[in-house]
């Protein structure tokens, strides 16, 4: 067990390409819905859902990141103080599939090496699949990761993702905490563990997280409305 009055709070950022499921699934996951249409992020959006991990309560701040090349640069920012994870593309877009190495690239560039997994979205598409099954397991294991097959339209492995990254995240938080005591009693703690008697929102306060990493920023999505087809440029070479 971690201290009494700490509450462990996990950054997780959810990357990859647009449209391939990222908002979707932290509505599903933090707000049990799941709606058609596709509004595309523009900079970042955040929500959060509070679990319990083995007798642990665990706040997960989950940060929606756009997928949309032409939002890199703010959401790059984002990134930093995240402490784990979800590197997701659709069953429908090849183009996603091909993404995911540049997506970890740019996560570990500015937050380094922390809990990640992939997750292949859509699986209720499979008819349409643009991606061998062998393929996309090639690439979790070539790139050392966890790999989930997801549909957050039909509920499917979503809560698990999240209670993946969860677990490994605290177990890497009591190993640095055995190996650190001091970590969780300073206010420039590098790990997600802080105390809840000063007021934890993430809006409040952000900079005794991570390090003063996280920028202390008030997430805003806002949303346009944009048709896309799913099935285009889908073909398996
Ligand atoms: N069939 C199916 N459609 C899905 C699933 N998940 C998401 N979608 C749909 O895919 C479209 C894109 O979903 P979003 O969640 O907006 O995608 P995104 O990755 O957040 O996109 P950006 O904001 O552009 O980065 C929407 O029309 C969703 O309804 C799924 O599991 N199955």
């Amino acid at each position: 067990m971690l201290e009494e009055d700490m509450e462990v709070a996990i950054k997780v950022v959810v990357v990859g390409n647009g449209a391939v499921g990222k908002s979707s699934m932290i509505q599903r996951y933090c707000k049990g819905i799941f709606t058609k249409d596709y509004k595309k992020t523009i900079g970042v959006d955040f929500l959060e859902r509070q679990i319990q991990v083995n007798d642990e309560e665990v706040r997960l701040m989950l940060w929606d990141t756009a997928g949309q090349e032409e939002f890199d640069a703010i959401t790059k920012a984002y990134y930093r103080g995240a402490q784990a994870c979800v590197l997701v593309f659709s069953t429908t877009d090849r183009e996603s599939f091909k993404a995911i190495p540049t997506w970890k690239e740019k996560v570990m560039t500015e937050v380094g090496d922390i809990p990640t997994v992939l997750v292949q979205n859509k699986i209720d598409l499979l008819d349409d699949s643009c991606i061998k099954n062998e393929e996309a397991e090639a690439l979790a294991k070539k790139l050392k990761l966890r790999f989930y097959r997801a549909s957050v339209k039909e509920d499917l492995n979503v809560t698990e993702v999240f209670k993946y990254l969860a677990d490994k995240y605290l177990q890497r938080l009591k190993q640095q905490t055995a190996e650190e005591p001091e970590l969780v009693h300073t206010s420039s703690n590098k790990i997600g563990v802080f105390n809840t008697a000063i007021g934890s929102h993430p809006n409040q306060n952000s900079n005794t997280l991570n390090g003063g990493d996280v920028i202390n920023l008030r997430p805003n999505k806002q949303r346009t409305k944009k048709s896309r087809s799913l099935f285009s440029n889908c073909s398996i070479p």
